[in-house]
């Protein structure tokens, strides 16, 4: 059998390890920078830079002859194609990390991710949870009188942003079609989700009709007031004029930070899962709008039913009356206290049926 010796290091030895452990990570953490994730390209970000390093790489000599190698000088704002860390979790934009940059290269590499205040997440096509934007403050609950609000697809964002650890705020759009419905319906609608403590805003964008008469964008103002600073994400059915809100908020929104993607053939013809667009492009802290293809889509299959219920907020602290434990809140549920609420007139009889809409449909896709 062979003796297996152990090493035994001298104090000097293990000395001398000790300081270039040390110093190998002091030249880590010198050209370590904060960054913030603005689009995500399957396996690659795209991070802008929003501090410089304790030591900023400086280009070296060449000589006369030699030709000049690629070189790209590190800039407040810019924004570098980065990979990520192996062992860190799936980012999302919006997410603030400590990255290094290669100058050789024009590639960056994320090492850190910071502790998040909030995170969006949504199935991919292979029903894969997959985090769509992070640190949002806001989700703006689009909708408008024509096509007709879907009081279900307001449930279900407000249990999203419930779950997420995000403010929801009502954006009623096409403020100005309320006078051809009469408003009833909307300001119905509006009148519900008020009583439940949440605060909306109306908002007209774009009305060819009355462009004419006045360039007034009504509303916007409002709504600036409530996202200033914040990064929010708007939400809402097709047609309901997110696209026109979004443009109408970032009227400049054209390229002004300097993008460094030295492999050009890379992103330009993939998609984003999201894409941070801010208010200001040199200030993130100014907040932007978290653009998010396909949101609308949004499965809520992945909560349990109690993370539904408490995004029902009127209905949560009633359930704990309910005969049963395990009651499924039916209309048919034996001693059910939602459905007491109901007949007593407390809560509305709309709310308990989308809560159990929402948990079927939890219940029945795969996980
Ligand atoms: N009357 C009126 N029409 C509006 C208003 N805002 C947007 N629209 C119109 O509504 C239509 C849909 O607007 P979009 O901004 O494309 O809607 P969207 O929610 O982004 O739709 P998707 O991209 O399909 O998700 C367009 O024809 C807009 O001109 C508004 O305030 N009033
Ligand atoms: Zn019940």
């Amino acid at each position: 059998m062979a003796l297996i010796r152990q090493r035994k290091l001298t104090k000097q030895q293990i000395r001398r390890i000790d300081k270039q452990q040390l110093s190998n990570q002091d030249s880590i953490d010198d050209s370590l920078m904060d960054g913030v994730v603005m689009a995500h390209y399957g396996k690659q970000l795209e991070v802008q830079v929003t501090s410089l390093p304790a030591v900023i790489p400086e280009q070296p000599e060449i000589a006369p002859d030699d030709p000049e190698p690629f070189w790209q000088t590190l800039e407040l704002n810019d924004i570098w194609r980065c990979h990520v860390r192996t062992n860190l979790p799936m980012l999302a934009a919006g997410d603030q990390v400590r990255w290094n940059a290669d100058s050789n290269t024009g590639f960056g590499r994320i090492e850190a991710v910071k502790p998040r205040t909030s995170l969006v997440s949504r199935p991919d096509r292979y029903h894969k949870l997959k985090p769509v934007a992070a640190n949002v403050d806001i989700l703006a609950i689009v909708f408008a009188p024509l096509p007709a609000a879907a009081p279900t697809l307001i449930d279900r964002y407000l249990v999203v942003c419930h779950h997420a650890g995000v403010k929801p705020l009502l954006v009623l759009n096409k403020a100005d079609l309320l006078a051809a419905e009469n408003g009833v319906d909307t300001n119905e609608l509006l009148a519900q989700y008020a009583a439940l403590g949440y605060e909306s805003v109306l908002t007209s964008v774009d009305c060819p009709e009355n462009i004419a008469e006045s360039d007034e964008q009504e509303g916007l103002d409002e709504l600036k007031r409530y996202i200033d600073k914040k990064l929010v994400i708007f939400a809402g059915q097709s047609g309901v004029g997110k696209s026109s809100l979004i443009n109408a908020l970032l009227p400049d929104s054209g390229q002004s930070v300097n993008i460094i993607s030295q492999n050009s053939k890379l992103g330009q013809h993939t998609t984003t899962t999201s894409r941070l667009l801010p208010f200001n492009p040199e200030n993130l802290t100014q907040g932007g709008i978290v653009d998010t293809p396909g949101i609308r889509e949004y499965g809520i299959w992945h909560l349990t039913p109690d993370d539904i219920i408490s995004g029902f907020v009127e209905l949560a602290p009633l359930a704990s009356g309910c005969q049963f434990r395990d009651c499924r809140h039916t209309h048919n549920s034996k001693g059910c206290a939602l459905w007491q609420a109901v007949a007593d007139g407390e809560v509305l009889q709309r709310r308990v049926e989308n809560l159990v809409t929402l948990r079927e449909e939890a219940d029945t896709k795969p996980y």
